[in-house]
């Protein structure tokens, strides 16, 4: 590895002869292929933007301007650039971010991976520089479907009339999301890709008809004139960006580098708000990425480089659960509905949406769009189920709040990679869904705590057309089935006692966990209960009954633990004059570093072993 070797930093990469370049383009393509091979990552997004990343850093000069990645999983390349070679602990704890990470590089800004929100980071970063009279350059490389994110066109409004403003915003368009992506705004970048063809067949016919002997350069004339109209037709309003009163320059070739390079090099002197349209491909230069139907490898797991053949293939996991029941929901009620931001396959949707095409709304990566278009379809007489990750739920809280809850409108939410996921960093956590869906008046949030649960969960919140239901579920393997040892008013008993000291009640995926937590005390001669109270929020009564027979009660969740069910069941203690002490485990109030989930559960003290010990300790106490 020759040239690659040699980029310790930025300025390696100006110093890179022009000849040279597509040398180091392939290494760095190698280096990706070889690299995510062993430890999976999102290599379809950074394979599309090798050459993007390469002129990037010979046209900017960070960390003096400052290069801004929205989502930031397509910043591999950046990394290498700045000089971070060691991959091999990818995503893992201790080894690199698969995001931007600033404790890791001062090249690196945004390590928030919610995406369209590096256009807004970006106005305020030129405008912060504009007021200090700073002569340093902003750039911020979005992507197609992140194009598609509200917040985008929020930023877009005020930088357009921001004019005097040096900011240069790189559309990284290579037609996908995960899928290929959706709307008026995917169908306009087409329009202008297909401009770019129209200009490279005119220049093409330009040059033959001027190389043809006395008639040429007349067809050419005319041809010419011809050009507007042929232009009004293939692309009739070439000016959505001009039309806001934005540069546009583009659509440029995004794997031809040095095109790149002039054509950032023209927007950065531009001296105001200029947009570079990049047409790119993910998965560039590895077929089984860039061939790939689904996603083009968006992420992927660990692989064999040489045949592109998976080395891990996982087992059944929650979402199959949830998929699975959505496809025979569907088939029994045609008021079914459902909804998915940009991530149909990863949500599990893909089946439904294979039966009932009509029935599934892709709406890009718009969450509160999706949310109060859920409220829409449920005023007219559908149900929806809205299906995101946990973590994306934060960026449509109003309109849960406002237009769901507040109308009293039937609409499902179903929250995948829910609590600690690990490997995708801090932003990544699914660790306040429970506790911004605790403050919603009337909205019910059930956490299934396996398989059977969700399907049985979802059949009972689709049966609510009154108020917003929740089912929260995490990600990986299903856990193994719990069956409940008997009912108690509409609790599930886990872990039996008869005259319990303590009651644990466990939530979702901790429920096993929470089973070990008893079995622990129980050998220590404290007689434990376990009960499930599977819709966690609002509080049961019955727990509150409960727990008036116990010494003390524990509550075990996979979410923020200082504003989540445990709260709740304290508060609803308190209101009813049950004065138990109350002990709740659950995540931290901080963010967390990137780990296997596993890892994170340890390191928080979410196992049964740490949390047992703190209850006899408390026992102890008191
Ligand atoms: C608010 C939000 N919703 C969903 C996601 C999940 N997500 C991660 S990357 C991605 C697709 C991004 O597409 P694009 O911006 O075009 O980047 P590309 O992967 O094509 O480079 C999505 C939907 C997210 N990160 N943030
Ligand atoms: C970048 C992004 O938001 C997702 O691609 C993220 O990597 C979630 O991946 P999983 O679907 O593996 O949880
Ligand atoms: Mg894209």
């Amino acid at each position: 590895m020759g040239l690659l070797s040699g980029i310790h930093a930025p300025g390696d990469v100006k110093n890179v002869p022009v000849e040279q370049i597509d040398e180091l383009a392939r290494e760095i393509r190698d280096f990706l292929v070889d690299s995510v091979s062993r430890t999976g990552g999102h290599l379809g997004p950074n394979l599309g933007v090798v050459e993007l990343s390469i002129a990037l850093h010979r046209v900017f000069d960070s960390p003096i301007d400052s290069i801004v990645f929205d989502t930031g999983h397509q910043s591999y390349v950046h990394k290498l650039l700045t000089g971070r070679h060691d991959f091999s602990d990818l995503k893992k704890q201790g080894g690199i971010s698969g995001y931007p990470c600033r404790a890791e590089s001062e090249h690196d800004i945004v390590e928030n991976s919610h995406a369209s929100t590096s256009l807004s980071w970006a106005h305020g970063i030129a405008r912060a520089r504009k007021l200090k009279g700073e002569d340093r350059h902003t750039v911020a490389i979005i992507g197609d479907g992140a194009l598609t994110g509200g917040m985008a066109w929020e930023a877009l409004n005020n930088i357009a009339v921001d004019r005097e403003l040096p900011l240069v915003i790189v559309i990284n368009d290579n037609e996908r999301s995960y899928a290929p992506t959706i709307g008026g705004l995917a169908e306009h970048l087409a329009t202008l890709r297909t401009t770019r063809q129209y200009e490279q067949v005119l220049d093409w016919g330009k040059a033959r008809l001027q190389q043809t002997p006395v008639v040429g350069n007349a067809m050419y004339q005319s041809l010419h004139g011809m050009k507007k109209g042929i232009k009004d037709v293939l692309s009739p309003q070439r000016g959505m960006f001009e039309d806001l009163g934005l540069k546009y320059v583009g659509p440029v070739d995004g794997h031809d580098e040095q095109a790149v390079e002039h054509a950032l090099e023209k927007a950065k002197t531009y001296g105001g708000p200029c947009l570079v349209h990049v047409i790119t491909q993910k998965g560039r230069g590895y077929a089984p990425a860039a061939e790939h139907e689904g996603d083009q490898w968006h992420g992927i797991g660990k692989f064999n480089p040489e045949t592109g053949l998976p080395f891990e293939v996982s087992g059944r996991i929650w979402t199959d659960e949830f998929s699975d029941e959505m496809v025979r929901l569907g088939a029994q009620r045609d008021d079914i509905v459902a909804i998915t931001a940009a991530m149909l396959i990863p949500v599990g949707l893909d089946q439904f949406a294979a039966k009932y095409p009509e029935r599934v709304f892709d709406v890009g990566i718009a969450e509160q769009h999706a949310a109060t278009m859920a409220a829409g379809l449920s005023f007219g007489g559908m149900h929806p189920v809205v299906a995101i990750y946990a973590t994306f739920l934060n960026r449509a809280f109003d309109q849960l709040l406002m237009d769901c809850a507040l109308h009293k409108q039937g609409v499902t939410f179903v929250l995948d990679r829910a609590g600690i996921t690990g490997s995708d960093g801090p932003s990544h956590n699914g660790m306040w869904d429970m506790a911004i869906c605790s403050i919603v008046p009337g909205l019910r949030l059930a956490a299934p705590r396996d398989g059977e649960q969700v399907k049985a969960q979802l059949r009972e919140a689709v049966e609510v057309d009154d108020a917003p239901t929740v089912i929260r579920f995490p990600k990986g393997d299903v856990a193994e089935p719990l069956t409940a040892v008997r009912q108690n008013n509409g609790l599930d008993v886990l872990h039996d006692a008869s005259a319990p000291h303590v009651l644990v009640v466990a939530v979702g995926s901790m429920c096993a966990a929470a089973i070990s937590v008893a079995e622990k005390l129980e050998a220590q001669g404290h007689s434990t209960l376990v009960i499930d109270p599977r819709w966690v929020i609002p509080v049961n009564e019955a727990i509150v009954e409960q727990a008036r027979s116990v010494g003390r009660v524990v509550v075990i969740e996979d979410n923020l633990v200082t504003h989540g069910v445990g709260v709740a069941v304290s508060h609803a203690l308190r209101s009813a004059g049950v004065d138990v002490p109350v002990h709740t485990y659950g995540i931290p109030h901080r963010f967390l570093d990137h780990a296997s989930r596993g890892q994170v559960l340890e390191s928080i003290g979410l196992t049964p072993d740490v949390i047992t010990t703190d209850v006899l300790a408390r026992i102890a106490s008191h």
